[in-house]
């Protein structure tokens, strides 16, 4: 199967502080890869690496099989990214930003059918302000599909929304991912990950402490749920070092 995402040996230190240590990473396409770990464990900073708008102390990165960091504008066409918070003008509307978003890129979804996919249509006309936070995640989710991307990044998928619009999200994905899109995903939610992932890596401090699929993370652990397994393996290195 061919490999979209490939992340040898990361390591990325802030200030000394070893962020990522030793990562490695292998996604193929048509797949949705799963990063878990608690808050700080380093997702956001290999998402960056990956990206190419951080850059790794030692280990490589290969994306679509470019090097993020010497080919960041081809990337752009081809990648999709789920920003927490985007950058966007004050006064701006939904159809608006969306139009801006489009008029980025050489190839693109129409918009407007992702909208009515993710249940906006009727907020079109609407202020960006004036969503409410579920609206604007689902709105973010949209502006990272607009370039009709190979990847996306989801950070933090479905924080925030309603369990119907988390349905909604996950069968859209589905959806895509059966089209050849290769998705990668944050999320706290075990329910999601189960749904949605095909791989997982279990970050803790920076390190992997579980890489394969959900039933193998079950498998290997003394438990039967994802959640409780999860838990288990960013806790047990911790007892280790009583
Ligand atoms: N710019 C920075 N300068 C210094 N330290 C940083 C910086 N960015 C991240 N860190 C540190 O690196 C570690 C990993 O952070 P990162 O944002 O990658 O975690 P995360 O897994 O994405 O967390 P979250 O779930 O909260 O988003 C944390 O300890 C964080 O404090």
């Amino acid at each position: 199967m061919e490999t979209t995402i490939n992340v040898k040996q990361l390591s990325k230190t802030y200030d000394g502080i070893l962020a990522v240590d030793n990562v490695n990473i292998s996604v193929a396409r048509g797949t949705v890869f799963g990063l878990l770990g608690a808050n700080g464990a380093g997702k956001s900073t290999i998402i960056e690496c990956i990206l190419g708008t951080k850059r790794q102390d030692s280990g490589e990165v290969s994306i679509l099989g470019m090097n993020p960091q010497r080919e960041r504008k081809k990337l752009f066409e081809k990648v999709g990214v789920q920003f927490q918070e985007a950058n966007y003008q004050e006064n701006i509307r939904v159809g608006e930003l969306c139009e801006v978003t489009e008029s980025l890129y050489k190839t693109t979804i129409d918009y407007k059918v992702l909208l009515k996919q993710f249940g906006l249509s009727e907020k079109s006309k609407s202020l960006v302000n004036e969503l409410s936070s579920g609206q604007r995640q689902r709105l973010f989710i949209i502006l990272a599909l607009i370039p009709n991307p190979e990847i996306v990044f989801l950070d933090e998928l479905t924080t925030g929304l309603d369990s119907k619009a988390r349905r909604d999200v996950w069968n859209f994905l589905s959806y895509l991912k059966k089209q050849g899109l290769t998705i990668l995903l944050t999320s706290h939610f075990m329910d999601e990950i189960e749904a949605l992932c095909d791989e997982i890596c279990i970050l803790k401090q920076g390190k992997t402490v579980f890489y394969g699929n959900v039933n193998e993370a079950i498998l290997a652990s003394p438990f039967e749920k994802l959640e409780d397994a999860y838990l288990w393996y960013t806790e047990e290195f911790e007892n280790e070092n009583i």
